[in-house]
């Protein structure tokens, strides 16, 4: 069964009291961040709380981030060398705009881990896509290294480097579909951007409906309260469940009869219907159904 990552909590690393309890919430991934929701002089006391947070065993089953600053600012690679020695399942480096950011990232994971002894390549790394450049360049970003496990779009920076500003998503249009479109082209997931006004829940169930509909595995997240209305909207409803099932019990009887494409109640069942219908249940049994 592939690893569900609908939801991605940032956790401001400076923020002990919500370092130690984000657990609570069991979101799919938690992202403690070092990079903008830290203000310059709590950089390094952050670190510090960001790698006393990874050793907690209460996160443990919750997948662990670590957004460091980009290694070419004075925190970067001492963020990398907390992250990675407190045992980080993955590294989000922001602002990715080529394919040599990575590379520079992943030399530098693989000397910490021998020199920590942690297994080389165990640690995952995830690009997020924060200017035009980044963009443009998504399909060779997210085919340059066998440690992505996905690309995200981050949508603040994005908006400021291409002259707009945050609306009702018509000015991310090309870039949601650019960045899907490289995940798909590399096997790896795609995550959209945060939203960011906490207090209304039916904005964020629109776009949530949006990104569900276009592709994406999931969503970064700014607040708790995000996650559950995340986690329903994207487990599926008990009427596609039943269809599903209809659908696996006329492709068995088929293939008894020697048929490759059927009719399910007039419309056409064939292949890739019977591999949705697969889904569909595997997500059920996952995610639990939409209620
Ligand atoms: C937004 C708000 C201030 C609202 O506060 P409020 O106080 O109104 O929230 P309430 O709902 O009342 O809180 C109820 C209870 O939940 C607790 N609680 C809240 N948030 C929690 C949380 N995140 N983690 C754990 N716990 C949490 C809280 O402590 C309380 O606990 P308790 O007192 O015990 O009941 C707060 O959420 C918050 O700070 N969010 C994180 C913001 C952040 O990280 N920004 C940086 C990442 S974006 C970026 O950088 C842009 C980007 O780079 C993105 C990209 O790259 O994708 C780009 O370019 O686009
Ligand atoms: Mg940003």
């Amino acid at each position: 069964m592939k690893k569900l990552r609908r939801s991605m909590l940032f956790i401001p690393g400076s923020n002990a009291a919500m370092l130690a309890t984000s657990f609570v919430y069991r979101p799919d991934s938690v992202m403690f961040d070092l990079e903008d929701a830290v203000s310059l002089r709590e950089k390094d006391s952050a670190r510090l709380l960001v790698m006393h947070a990874l050793q907690l065993s209460a996160y443990d089953g919750i997948e662990k981030v670590v957004r460091i600053n980009p290694l070419d600012t004075l925190y970067g690679l001492s963020d990398l060398e907390a992250a990675v020695r407190g045992g980080a399942d993955v590294i989000r480096l922001p602002k990715t705009d080529r394919p040599e950011d990575l590379y520079e990232l992943e030399e530098q994971i693989t000397r910490i881990e021998k020199e920590c002894g942690r297994v080389e390549g165990s640690t995952g790394t995830m690009a997020a896509i924060e200017s035009a450049t980044g963009v443009v360049n998504a399909v060779d970003i997210a085919c340059c290294s066998k440690r992505l496990i996905g690309i995200a779009l981050a949508a603040f920076d994005y908006v400021m480097d291409m002259q707009t500003e945050r609306g009702d998503g018509t000015e991310l249009f090309y870039a949601r579909c650019a960045i899907l479109h490289a995940a798909r082209v590399a096997g790896i997931d795609a995550f959209d951007v945060v939203y960011p006004d906490v207090n209304n829940d039916e904005g964020f169930l629109e776009e949530v409906s949006l990104i569900r509909k276009l592709g994406f595995n999931g969503k970064s997240l700014i607040n708790p309260r995000q996650i559950e209305l995340l986690h329903n909207a994207y487990a599926p409803s008990q009427e596609d469940v039943d269809y599903a099932h209809r659908v696996i019990t006329a492709a068995r009887q088929a293939e008894d009869k020697g048929l490759g494409v059927i009719a399910l109640n007039g419309k056409m069942i064939d292949a890739p219907i019977i591999n949705r219908a697969h889904s569909v249940i595997e997500r059920a049994n996952a995610s639990g159904i939409r209620h």
